[in-house]
């Protein structure tokens, strides 16, 4: 097996590009080989982890992946969709794994990234925490006692820089919580309330959005009936947790066939 695997990372200067330069620092296990920004940034020939705030790491801020193409084997990418949807491609061009971080793709988008990913191995996750992750399973739990009874509802709150709304973790628990119930979720959501909207329809799932300040990511989903209610929330309170999953699954992806994963199949909750 495998002692280091050596990474790269696009989107270096953002606020998740920042974090995991910190946590490749970090990780023995991870080698960082190369730190992209887009052409033009005046971060070019900056050293990555000063950058980072954790001192030098003799990594300097590239801008282009073919520069790289030598110095790394999984590149791990938090952007914005049109960026992953080209990063991935060159990843499937020169036969690279790539951990995808990044939210709010449409649906060709999506396909696109899964075409790439018949030729290497791609987890695409929109969150890489492991307490989201385990989420889930408790989404599925709840959804199967008091889905078919209960209003449900999503909440999501994230700092005012967010571009997508609702965040891709929310979409993904409407997702869990729509296939257990058997519900199709493009039919049943609904994205914020507002005027004359009439009564609930039970069957439906609810999405509310809040932009404020610095909040790193809450997350809850409310399963309520009359008399009680569930509520299960997620709380991350530093972006590093993301950051670690994603080291974290980039280890695991180098050994991995081409295929499309997530971040359950990264941390053994499925097969
Ligand atoms: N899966 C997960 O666990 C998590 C996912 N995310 C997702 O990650 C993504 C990034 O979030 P965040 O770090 O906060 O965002 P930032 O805006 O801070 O960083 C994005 C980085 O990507 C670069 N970038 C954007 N578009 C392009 C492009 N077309 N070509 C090249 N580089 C590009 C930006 O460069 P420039 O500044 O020049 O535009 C910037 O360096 C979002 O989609 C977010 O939802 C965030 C946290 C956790
Ligand atoms: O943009 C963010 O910050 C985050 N985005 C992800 C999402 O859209 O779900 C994950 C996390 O909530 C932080």
């Amino acid at each position: 097996m495998i002692e280091q695997v050596r990474i790269a990372i696009t989107g270096g200067s953002g606020r998740m590009g920042r974090t995991l330069i910190e946590s490749a620092k970090q990780h023995d296990n991870i080698f960082l080989g190369a730190a992209i920004e887009r052409s033009g940034s005046t971060l070019m020939g900056v050293d990555a982890g000063e950058l980072a705030g954790v001192g030098a790491m003799n990594v300097l801020i590239t801008d282009s992946l073919d520069k790289a193409v030598d110095d790394f084997d999984v590149l791990i990418d938090f952007t914005s969709p049109e960026a992953s949807v080209i990063h991935t491609d060159w990843c499937a061009r020169h036969g690279k794994a790539i951990v995808i971080g990044t939210t709010g793709f449409n649906h060709a988008q999506k396909e696109r990234i899964t075409s790439y990913a018949e030729k290497v191995p791609v987890v695409l996750a929109p969150n890489m925490s492991v307490g989201v992750n385990l989420m889930w399973k408790l989404l599925e739990l709840a959804a199967e006692v008091m889905g078919d009874y209960s209003d449900i509802e999503i909440i999501e709150s994230h700092h005012r820089h967010k571009k997508d709304a609702p965040s891709g973790t929310a979409l993904k628990m409407g997702e869990v919580i729509a296939d257990k119930l058997g519900r199709d979720l493009d039919k049943c959501a609904i994205y914020g309330r507002e005027g004359m909207t009439g009564e609930r329809d039970r069957e439906s799932i609810g999405f509310s959005t809040i932009r404020a300040g610095d909040i790193i990511g809450e997350h809850t989903a409310m399963f309520a009936d009359v008399g009680e209610r569930i509520e299960i929330t997620h709380k991350s309170s530093s972006r590093m947790t993301y950051a670690n999953g994603s080291m974290r699954a980039a280890f695991w992806l180098y050994d991995q066939d081409a295929g499309l994963y997530d971040m359950q199949q990264v941390l053994g909750l499925k097969s």
